[in-house]
C-alpha cells in the first residue's frame, strides 16, 4: 500500500480494535490515543495515554497495539510510547464513563443487568466455586459479566480467578481487574497480605455501597455477588442496595445442610427478593468402575427447592447438580475455573453441569421480566 493517506487510515482502523483491558472499551473511543504517525518507511509511532502513571496493564496495552498493527499492509515497524492523562483528560474520561451520572447503576429500575446473589446456609459448600464458574461460563459465551466478592470475612474470588494485581484507581473511580473476561472486585483487594477483616454491619454495608457506586463495571449482562455464608447483614444490605437481585442458593445433598440453606433462602420472604433457584454441589463422586458414591447423602437440593417453593409460594427450581471432582478443586487452586479448562476432550461432568446452569440463567431474558413496573392501571 503506497498511498500514505490510505495507509494511515488502515492503521487507525486497526487501532480502533484495541480494547482497554480494564474498561473493556476501545482505547480510541476513550481518548487514550494521543498521536498516531507513520513515516515514509512504514514505521508507525503510537502514543497511548494511560489513565494513571503506574497503570499495571501498560504491558498488555503495548502488546495489544502491536498485535493489531502487525498484520496491516505497509507497516514495517511499530513503536508504542506511553504518556499519562492530564487531570482534565481524566475528568473527561470519567464523565464519559459515568454518562448516566454517578450512583449505583444497578439500582436503577431501568437497568437490564441480571443480578444473582449467591447464598449458602453454611461455609464450604462451594458457593464461591459455583459463582466463579457460572460467571466464567457466561463470559465465555460472550456476555458481559462482573463479580462482587461480598464474602467479606472469607473472600476467595480473586484466588479462584487467578487475580493477583490490585484494581487501578482513577481518582475516586475504581477499575476492577478483569480475569477470563470477567470484571472482579473483592474486599480482599483492599487489605494487605492475608489479614482478617473484622467489620461490623454498617461498615459492610458501606463497603458494598462503595463497590456499587465507585467501581466502574460498565454495562453488564450479569452481575454475581458471592455472599458470606448464612443470613447475615450482607444479605440484607444486598436486598436493600440491589432490590432486583435474585438469590441463588447453593447447598450439598445432605439434608442437614439443606435445613440450614433453607434459612438463607427464606430471607427472601422478608426482603421481597426473588429466588432464582437452588444449585446442589458435591452431589456425588463418580468412581472408576462407573458407579456413583453419594459422599454427602442425596436429595438435599431437591428437598430445599421443594421447601422453598412451599414457604415462598412460588416454584423454585433445582437448577442443577454438580458432582465432586478433583479437577474442580484444582482449577480453583490454579485460578483457572474448570468450565474454561475441563481437560481431556471436555469430559468433566462437573464442568458440563455448571455450563448447563449458566446456560439456563443466560436464557432468562435480560430485561424487565418479573419486575414491578411501577405503573398503575388507569
Ligand atoms: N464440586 C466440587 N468438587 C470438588 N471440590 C469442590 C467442589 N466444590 C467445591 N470444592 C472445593 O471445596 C472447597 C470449598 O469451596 P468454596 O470455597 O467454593 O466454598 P464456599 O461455600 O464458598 O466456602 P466459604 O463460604 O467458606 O467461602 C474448595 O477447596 C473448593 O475447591
Amino acid at each position: 500500500m503506497t498511498d500514505p493517506i490510505a495507509r494511515l487510515d488502515a492503521v487507525h482502523r486497526a487501532l480502533a480494535t484495541v480494547i482497554d483491558p480494564e474498561l473493556r472499551r476501545p482505547i480510541a473511543e476513550l481518548g487514550m490515543l494521543k498521536d498516531v504517525d507513520i513515516d515514509d518507511g512504514g514505521n508507525v509511532t503510537v502514543q497511548v495515554l494511560l489513565t494513571i502513571a503506574g497503570c499495571p496493564l501498560r504491558g498488555t496495552i503495548t502488546e495489544d497495539v502491536r498485535r493489531a498493527l502487525e498484520p496491516v499492509p505497509g507497516v514495517a515497524g511499530i513503536n508504542v510510547l506511553m504518556d499519562v492523562m492530564t487531570p482534565e483528560q481524566r475528568k473527561a474520561l470519567k464523565e464519559q464513563l459515568h454518562a448516566g451520572g454517578r450512583g449505583n447503576p444497578f439500582a436503577d429500575p431501568a437497568s437490564l443487568t441480571r443480578i444473582y446473589a449467591v447464598a449458602s446456609g453454611k461455609g464450604g459448600v462451594g458457593k464461591s466455586s459455583v459463582t466463579v464458574n457460572l460467571a466464567c461460563a457466561m463470559a465465555a459465551k460472550g456476555l458481559r459479566v462482573g463479580i462482587i466478592d461480598a464474602d467479606i470475612y472469607g473472600f476467595s474470588v480473586p484466588g479462584l480467578m487467578g487475580i493477583t494485581h490490585a484494581p487501578t484507581r482513577v481518582d475516586e473511580m475504581i477499575l476492577p481487574p478483569v480475569a477470563h473476561g470477567v470484571k472482579v472486585i473483592s474486599i480482599g483487594m483492599f487489605v494487605t497480605g492475608n489479614q482478617p477483616v473484622a467489620w461490623r454491619g454498617p461498615m459492610l454495608h458501606r463497603a458494598l455501597e462503595q463497590f456499587l457506586t465507585d467501581v466502574y463495571f460498565g454495562d453488564l449482562d450479569a452481575l454475581f455477588l458471592d455472599l458470606p455464608p448464612g443470613t447475615g447483614d450482607v444479605a440484607i444490605s444486598v436486598s436493600q442496595l440491589l432490590p432486583a437481585s435474585r438469590l441463588l442458593v447453593v447447598t450439598t445433598p445432605q439434608s442437614a445442610a439443606a435445613d440450614v440453606a433453607e434459612r438463607a433462602g427464606s430471607i427472601a420472604a422478608q426482603t421481597g427478593q426473588q429466588v432464582a433457584g437452588v444449585v446442589e454441589n458435591m452431589s456425588w463422586l463418580d468412581l472408576a468402575d462407573g458407579s456413583r458414591l453419594d459422599v454427602f447423602g442425596s436429595g438435599g437440593g431437591r428437598l430445599l427447592a421443594e421447601r422453598l417453593s412451599a414457604s415462598l409460594g412460588t416454584d423454585i427450581p433445582l437448577l442443577g447438580q454438580i458432582p465432586l471432582e478433583q479437577r474442580l478443586r484444582e482449577g480453583g487452586d490454579s485460578g483457572l475455573p474448570i468450565v474454561l479448562d475441563d481437560g481431556d476432550a471436555g469430559r468433566s461432568p462437573a464442568a458440563a453441569a455448571l455450563r448447563s446452569i449458566a446456560e439456563g440463567l443466560s436464557a432468562v431474558p435480560r430485561g424487565l421480566a418479573g419486575r414491578p413496573l411501577g405503573i398503575a392501571p388507569a
